[in-house]
């Protein structure tokens, strides 16, 4: 794990392409039915290092469970998910459930609308907990977790608890401990979605330039357009499907045709 700290990044501007990276996580003719409703239908998608990749698409076609498929928490009926990890490559679909829960903790991170953090905790305490849990001593946690507080532009606010936070800041809480760690890929569904459009906006910007600013990996699901243009690429989903990009013809998620910046 690289638990390096970062400097700030609340205003850095994202690299905008990541043509020549390799795929950090993939994902292979994922299909997932729930009963009778498919919400995925045999989706390719590759996610390279230093990309945002938004996943867009109308309530119902698919795209919590993509995230949720390729972050290891939903196993996919068929298809194969592929994380490249330091030591190689991994295929999170035949890890059993102890192995995936130590990857997406070791490996990932998850910034969600709301809920996840803990309100009893303060917000130097939430953002610990990831390292806490992986047996760091309390105070090399915290002191790890103060940087990246800082560096989101919280410093002096460590010792509130959640419900002394602004809508926005309780989110910037949420990115720093989803990095803590130095989750190499960071998924996030509706980051943004309870938040006015200046929070949101500064919010992105902490999301991105702390994961794809770092040269790690962003997959954010959101409804909001303005969101998903600060992306490096966007996939529409429709009834499980990756949808053709509009411009080229080409299908968006698919490793063939890479990233489309
Ligand atoms: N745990 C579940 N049990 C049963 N059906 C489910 C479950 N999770 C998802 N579904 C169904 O799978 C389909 C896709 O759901 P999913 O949550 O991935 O869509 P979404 O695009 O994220 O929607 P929204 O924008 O409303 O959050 C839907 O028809 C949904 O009802």
């Amino acid at each position: 794990m690289n638990f390096s700290t970062p400097s700030s990044f609340t205003n850095a501007t994202p690299p905008t392409t990541a043509f020549s990276a390799p795929a950090i996580l993939s994902g292979s003719a994922l299909v997932k039915t729930y009963g009778s409703s498919t919400a995925l239908a045999g989706v390719n998608i590759a996610v390279r290092a230093g990309e945002s990749v938004a996943i867009m698409g109308a309530s119902g076609s698919g795209k919590t469970t993509l995230l949720h498929t390729l972050a290891g928490i939903t196993s996919p009926d068929s298809g194969r998910v592929e994380f490249q990890s330091a030591s190689g490559p991994i295929d999170v679909t035949a890890m059993n459930e102890r192995d995936r829960s130590r990857l997406r903790r070791e490996a990932f991170g998850f910034v969600f609308q709301q809920g996840l953090l803990i309100p009893e905790l303060t917000a130097i305490e939430n953002t610990a907990l990831p390292l806490m849990l992986a047996g760091y001593p309390r105070r090399e946690a915290e002191g790890r977790a103060q940087h990246w507080l800082a560096a989101l532009g919280l410093a002096g606010m460590e010792a509130r608890r959640i419900g002394e936070l602004s809508g926005g800041q309780a989110q910037r809480v949420a990115i720093a401990r989803a990095q803590v760690t130095g989750a190499t890929v960071v998924f996030a569904d509706e980051p943004t979605g309870a938040l006015d459009s200046a929070t949101s906006d500064d919010v992105m910007s902490a999301l991105l330039g702390s994961t794809v600013g770092q040269g790690h990996a962003l997959v954010v699901v959101t409804h909001d357009e303005t969101v998903a243009a600060r992306c490096s690429r966007v996939i529409r989903l429709r009834d499980g499907r990756i949808l053709p990009d509009a411009t080229t013809g080409a299908v968006a998620g698919s490793s063939e045709t890479g990233v489309s910046a």
